[in-house]
């Protein structure tokens, strides 16, 4: 914590403890506020949008967990069939019928899923994805798009996007290089250096694994046709296709990134929002592949808490309440609204700033060009978005403490939300315009 002011002094106070006794006084790397040069607000509670820190500051949140809560935080039907399931158990280490009914909600929903297998986090969904397509491939290579995050397990931490750009490092020490050998990568919406990958790799591509909306180097949208292209290059080269909708997924549209864009994958992986704020993620894809798991199949995959009673009821009545009529009409205009404040507040402080959104996800970066890569995210000025973020944070909002992370608005935003937080972006922005000016 550097420039914080007296009234983060618990936030301070806790960082300094936790630092004592967790590696960087944190539990996920973004979190320690790196990215912006300050220190970590500590959280107290949180309610429908609001967050409030141990200091007694209330924020509009825009973190949402990074992702998780699209209905707002503590929604009481949610909370109430998180408490209704612990009343019964917290954990059986056997199947529940509740596991099937929530197997049910996302087969219903993702066209290419017929089978699904739960587990615990995202990184896992990944992880777990590409052993399968892998083993039923029988080849070990996979091509991942710059700048797109898959959680933290080895194959992936290569030119990774969210807290590993923030790093500033190409790969992670600790990871074989053997193994990061078969990742290979091509620069996000570059049809292009896909297909000159599966020419110069010829039956050794198991998979092509991509974020079908980009957001951890902020958002990036696929290019018209770019999702397409993949699908046609994996299907002329026996390749599946992987996304990773685990922030896309119930988050875009109900049916993710492969509804609104109407392209299929053969896997899919699933996070955040399906867990309702608990932790529960999942993947899927078509029978006949997802029967080479085990049991019916040899492909090993496992979890003690996999499809957690207490998980599985927060994403049953996640999933229940996103399906009801306007949600996604709802966010969509939320999002516009948001877009087009900061659109605003930009132009009349005269500060470049580039806006990209799919539906209630976006980021504003730095910049007067167009962002559809990580290379163009690099280049945007990260110095002016740290003095953005200090200066909203001031102000009551809590942003992404990163440049390459996302703006996520939810069904608890209201329009006065939208409007105070326009508001202390006209304000922030004049602040960052007068200190380009000095
Ligand atoms: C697109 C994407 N995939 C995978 C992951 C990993 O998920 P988790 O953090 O739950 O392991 C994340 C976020 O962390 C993500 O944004
Ligand atoms: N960008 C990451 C996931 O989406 C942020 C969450 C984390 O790494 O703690």
């Amino acid at each position: 914590m550097t420039d914080q002011h007296d009234s983060y002094a618990e936030s301070r106070a806790a960082y300094a403890a936790a630092c004592r006794l967790l590696p960087g006084g944190v539990n996920s790397p973004v979190r320690a506020f790196g990215g912006v040069d300050l220190g970590p607000v500590f959280i107290e509670s949180a309610k429908g949008a609001r967050v409030f820190d141990v200091d007694g500051r209330e924020y509009i949140d825009y973190v949402g967990s990074w992702g998780p809560m699209i209905l707002g935080h503590a929604h009481p039907e949610v909370v109430a069939a998180i408490h209704a399931a612990a009343d019964k158990g917290t954990s059986f280490g056997a199947p529940t019928q509740a596991e099937t009914a929530l197997a049910e909600r996302i087969v219903g929903a993702m066209a290419s899923i017929e089978k699904v297998r739960l587990v615990s986090s995202g990184t896992e969904a990944v992880m777990s994805a590409v052993r399968l397509a892998r083993a039923f491939t029988g080849r070990e290579m996979i091509v991942k798009m710059a700048g797109c995050y898959h959680g933290h397990s080895d194959s992936f931490l290569v030119a990774a996007g969210s807290g590993v750009a923030e790093q500033g490092t190409a790969s992670c020490p600790g990871v074989p290089r053997a193994l990061a050998q078969l990742t290979v990568v091509a620069p996000y919406n570059d049809a292009a250096a896909v297909r000159a990958a599966f020419e110069r790799h010829k039956n050794r591509i198991a998979a092509v694994l991509v974020e079908p909306v980009a957001a951890n180097m902020g958002v990036v949208p696929p290019a018209a046709g770019y999702l397409e292209t993949l699908r046609r290059l994996c299907d002329e080269n026996g390749t599946l296709l992987i996304f990773d909708e685990v922030i896309s997924g119930f988050r875009v549209a109900f049916g993710g990134a492969q509804e609104r864009y109407g392209v299929r994958a053969d896997l899919t992986c699933l996070g955040k929002i399906i867990g309702g704020g608990l932790p529960l993620a999942a993947f899927g894809g078509r029978a006949a592949i997802m029967e080479h798991l085990a049991p019916t199949g040899k492909v090993y995959q496992a979890g003690t808490l996999s499809g957690n009673p207490i998980a599985t009821a927060a994403a049953i009545a996640t999933l229940d309440l996103l399906a009801r009529p306007g949600c996604y009409e709802r966010l969509e205009s939320l999002g516009a609204a948001l877009e087009s404040g900061l659109a605003r507040a930009a132009a009349r402080a005269g500060v470049p700033l580039t806006i990209n959104r799919v539906g209630s996800i976006l980021s504003g970066f730095f910049c007067d060009r167009p962002v559809r890569d990580f290379a163009d995210v690099q280049a945007t000025d990260i110095a002016r978005f740290k003095r953005f973020f200090a200066e909203m944070l001031e102000r009551g909002v809590y942003l992404a403490p990163s440049a390459y992370e996302a703006m996520f608005v939810s069904l608890a935003h209201t329009d006065a939300d939208i409007g105070r937080t326009v508001e202390a972006a006209q304000a922030s922005l004049k602040a960052v315009a007068r200190a380009i000016r000095l």
